[in-house]
């Protein structure tokens, strides 16, 4: 039974997957974020929309927290980087909104044109005063759509609609689709120059804050409306606020701004501006929408099934998914098998894929053998999210290679550490109907199954050397389970690897060494 929290409003229809579940859900969306930090401790999973700031300070006392879900898109009110580290997953619901949002952006549009909001509130006043309201038409003019995303796709079908011409700007934008849509085709700088209206669509990130600024203000065409449902930051209020009041921009519609909740901003006492309290998302529909899709993804991960849209690890179709799965036991026991040889830090580790391996989706297969080379020094912390996030924080190059040497298997993979003193390898294959084997260790040639407690002892090639050991584990009452031997030529390097019954003593392993023909001793625990 697992703890959830639910620290913003979210749409109880959508919760309906996780209430009737067997977990314990609590409902608080009024905590501070002193009270969220102090209570955070004794829950498994959390739940917001944009209000609540899942800090590092937050994250850092989530001793028990696996996933954070967001119902919703953006996730800047969450900190990525603090939770990858402590391997907490993020999920956002990156469908449900859209054509709420979308709505909400040409609701905007129209409103901005037309000075519907300025006009109502003027009646409510008593005010009849019809020439003071004059608007413009969108019919013929040009909108430029920042970000051509989910929303911004939407926002630019429906402005054809209303027939207006369609430049947009992504760098995901081909001139192909462009075409396709029947839309335009335009540079940052060319939506800028061209707009008569300009929305932007981006994710709030470090290339994207102030993307509007006081430069890209001054490109634009005299009288340009301004529209931002995405992000506040997308845009530089204060610029903004300079090209309004110079008459530079005619008019801004504004969904968001840069701190929120927001009362008295400079830009709300302007007449050209018409604002809405982050209300894009705010319809029925997309709240019950984003809440099914969280909610569904926080149970698929607390019952340790695959979540739909990881947001802090890449997602993996289930076409292939079903073809790599079988490969992440082997990844891990390859990688735990080889840390415990290595006895240097590892610098660089490549993971070689041949065979049929050679040319499927091994990203989630390296980032298991990762776990299984960091869990032994780092612990069991260390998972899937955040695995290649610390062996680059402990300064570790993880590299995937591809390679057409299979040793005959139809599948074969490595795994190959460096550190300051060498390199050590192991390979392993997943043989068909018998399961994971690891077939090489540096360049021995062997047949062990991945499991259990394994003694790998290299030796010299010497009559009596296997007799001797079996007695000496015999006199500490180790049993044997199973005995792999190979040699690089005779009388020469041997290597041993023995499955045993128990876990040996460190002072059992030193007796062994103690032995003249022994050079080295590991015991493995798989
Ligand atoms: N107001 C609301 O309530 C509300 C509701 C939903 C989403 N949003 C926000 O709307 C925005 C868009 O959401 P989405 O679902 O369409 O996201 P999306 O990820 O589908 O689309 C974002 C697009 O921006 C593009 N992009 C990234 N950097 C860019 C840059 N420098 N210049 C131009 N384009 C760039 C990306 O390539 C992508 O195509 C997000 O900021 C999201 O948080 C707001
Ligand atoms: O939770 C909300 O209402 C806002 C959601 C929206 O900003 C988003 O990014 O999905």
């Amino acid at each position: 039974m697992f703890h959830i929290l639910v620290a913003d409003p979210i749409s109880d229809e959508g919760l309906d997957v996780l209430l009737a579940s067997e977990n314990v859900v609590t409902k608080d969306t009024e905590l501070t974020p002193d009270e969220l930090e102090n209570r955070i401790a004794q829950f498994d999973a959390l739940l917001v929309r944009s209000q609540t700031k899942v800090t590092r300070s937050v994250i850092e006392k989530a001793e028990n927290l696996k996933i954070i879900g967001r119902a919703g898109v953006g996730v800047d009110n969450i900190d990525l980087e603090a939770a990858t580290e402590h391997g907490i997953i993020v999920v956002n619901a990156p469908n449900g909104n859209t054509n709420s949002a979308a709505e909400h952006t040409m609701a905007m549009i129209m409103a901005l044109s037309r000075k519907i909001p300025q006009a109502h509130l003027a009646l409510k006043n008593q005010k009849w005063e019809r020439s003071k309201y004059v608007g413009v038409e969108v019919k013929n003019k040009t909108l430029g759509v920042v970000g051509l995303g989910r929303i911004g796709t939407e926002v630019a079908y429906r402005a054809k609609g209303q027939r207006m011409n369609v430049i947009a700007y992504d760098p995901f934008l081909t001139e192909e689709k462009a075409e396709k849509m029947g839309i335009q085709y335009g540079t940052f700088a060319d939506v800028l120059k061209e707009a008569d209206y300009i929305t932007v669509h981006t994710p709030l990130m470090k290339e994207t804050r102030h993307m509007i600024s006081t430069d890209a203000f001054r490109q634009m065409k005299d009288g340009v409306y301004i529209v931002n449902c995405a992000r506040g930051g997308i845009i530089d209020e204060d610029a903004l606020y300079d090209a309004l009041v110079s008459g530079k921009v005619a008019g801004a519609a504004i969904d968001v701004l840069e701190e929120e909740p927001f009362q008295d901003h400079k830009l709300l006492n302007l007449p050209e501006v018409i604002a809405t309290p982050h209300l894009g998302a705010s319809t029925v529909e997309a709240q019950e929408n984003v809440a099914i899709d969280v909610s569904q993804d926080v149970l698929n991960h607390l019952t340790g099934d695959l979540v739909k849209n990881p947001v802090n690890m890449p997602s993996v179709p289930s076409d292939v998914l079903s073809q790599i799965e079988p490969y992440f036991h082997l990844a891990e026991k390859l990688g735990t098998f080889l840390i415990y040889l290595t006895a240097d830090v590892p610098e660089e580790v490549t993971i070689y894929y041949s065979g049929e391996l050679s040319d499927i989706q091994a990203a989630p297969i390296t980032r298991n053998a990762v776990k299984g080379l960091l869990r032994r020094h780092l612990g069991s912390h260390v998972n899937d999210v955040n695995a290649l996030y610390l062996a680059e924080k402990k300064g570790v190059t993880i590299n995937e290679s591809r390679t057409s040497t299979t040793k005959g298997f139809t599948n074969l993979m490595t795994v190959e550490v460096k550190t300051k003193s060498g390199v050590r390898s192991v390979s392993g294959t997943l043989l068909n109907g018998l399961g994971a084997r690891i077939v090489r260790v540096d360049h021995y040639s062997v047949d062990v199954m991945p499991e259990g407690h394994i003694v790998v002892i290299h030796h010299q090639d010497l009559p009596g050397v296997i007799g001797k050991m079996g007695s000496l584990l015999a006199e500490h009452a180790i049993n044997i389970a199973t005995m792999q031997v190979d040699r690089s030529n005779i009388g020469g390097d041997a290597i041993m690897i023995l499955t045993i019954d128990k876990y040996p003593e460190q002072y059992e392993i030193e007796t062994l060494k103690q032995l003249e023909e022994i050079s080295d001793v590991t015991a493995v625990d798989l």
